[in-house]
């Protein structure tokens, strides 16, 4: 089995020090260096935690490209450093797997282009947990079904964007399917500024933020007589990582940017 030479972003966030861990596991994968804005031209067992893996750290990641050979890169930040993050990977040959979440229709074209100009393959995925991935998809099942659906994602108060990634893909492979419709009284009017939370073409999103959760969600469809619930949650962040090495594993196989892991996922 070749041997896949992994940089990681993000290294001691709380998805990040998963995937060190993931990296430092598998027999065929290999962590050449980490990106972080803090102690820079250091080594990662200079922080707490990390105690053994003797890896360089860089916060410039162009300088970390230039002096570091390696395959993929695994981008687990913020939305703005992700991006810029994936794009420098992509002008110096690496290919991004992705789990930040924030991205931009916007940002998610400009990747598209640029993978196809290099012949690259890129992995944006909102959401490794493959339970997550199933309830997306049984939800886009049902919407063939049913045209009213409310998606309420709840998450940690710690995550920065909002809705959730998985919240908009759930969303998106809905619309793909759903007749479109704005749902609720057509006089309906909220009292309370984002009572009836985010507008996606005529469905609702709501977001939840307290601490003690982790990554869950709930579509909820409805029509006459009946409702359906569809839940997925992740009770750490352990859930995530088979998603994560099923993108690495293809990502070094594709030449086109892949948004979702259901598009790789047998
Ligand atoms: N795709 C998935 O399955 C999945 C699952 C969980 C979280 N996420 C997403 O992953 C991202 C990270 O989540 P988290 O909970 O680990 O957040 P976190 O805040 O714990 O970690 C983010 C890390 O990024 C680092 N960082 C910030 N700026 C940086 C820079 N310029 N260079 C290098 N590192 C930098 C921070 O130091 C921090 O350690 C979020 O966008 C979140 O929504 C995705
Ligand atoms: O903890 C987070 O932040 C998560 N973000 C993802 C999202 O935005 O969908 C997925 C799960 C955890």
């Amino acid at each position: 089995m070749k041997t896949i030479k992994i940089v990681i972003a993000g290294p001691r966030g709380r998805m990040g020090s998963e995937a060190v861990k993931l990296v430092q596991n598998k027999e065929n994968y290999e962590l050449v260096a980490v990106v972080d804005h803090k102690n820079d031209g250091g080594i990662l067992s200079d922080f707490k935690g990390f105690e053994g893996i003797d890896v360089p750290v860089y916060s410039d990641i162009e300088k970390c490209f230039k002096n570091e050979a390696c395959d993929v890169l695994i981008d687990l930040t913020t939305p703005e450093v992700g991006m810029h993050h994936t794009k420098t990977a992509l002008t110096y040959g690496v290919r991004p797997v992705v789990g930040t979440t924030g991205f931009t229709k916007e940002n998610l074209q400009e990747l598209e282009d640029l993978c196809h100009d290099s012949s690259l393959g890129a992995i944006i995925a909102p959401n490794f947990a493959v339970g997550a991935v199933l309830m997306m998809k049984f939800s886009q099942m049902a919407a063939k079904y049913f045209n009213d659906v409310e998606i309420i994602e709840m998450h940690h108060d710690q995550k920065l964007d909002a809705p959730s990634g998985t919240a908009v893909k759930t969303a998106e492979m809905i619309r793909d399917v759903r007749e479109s419709k704005q749902q609720g009284h057509p006089n309906e009017k909220e009292t309370l500024a984002g009572a009836r939370g985010a507008d996606f073409d005529g469905m609702h999103i709501h977001s939840v933020r307290l601490p003690g959760l982790i990554a869950h969600q709930q579509v909820m469809f409805g029509s006459s007589g009946q409702t359906l619930q569809i839940r997925h949650d992740s009770y750490n962040r352990e859930s995530f990582m088979s998603g994560v090495a099923l993108a690495v594993d293809t990502v070094v196989k594709i030449d086109t940017l892949v948004y979702g892991l259901e598009n790789i996922m047998e």
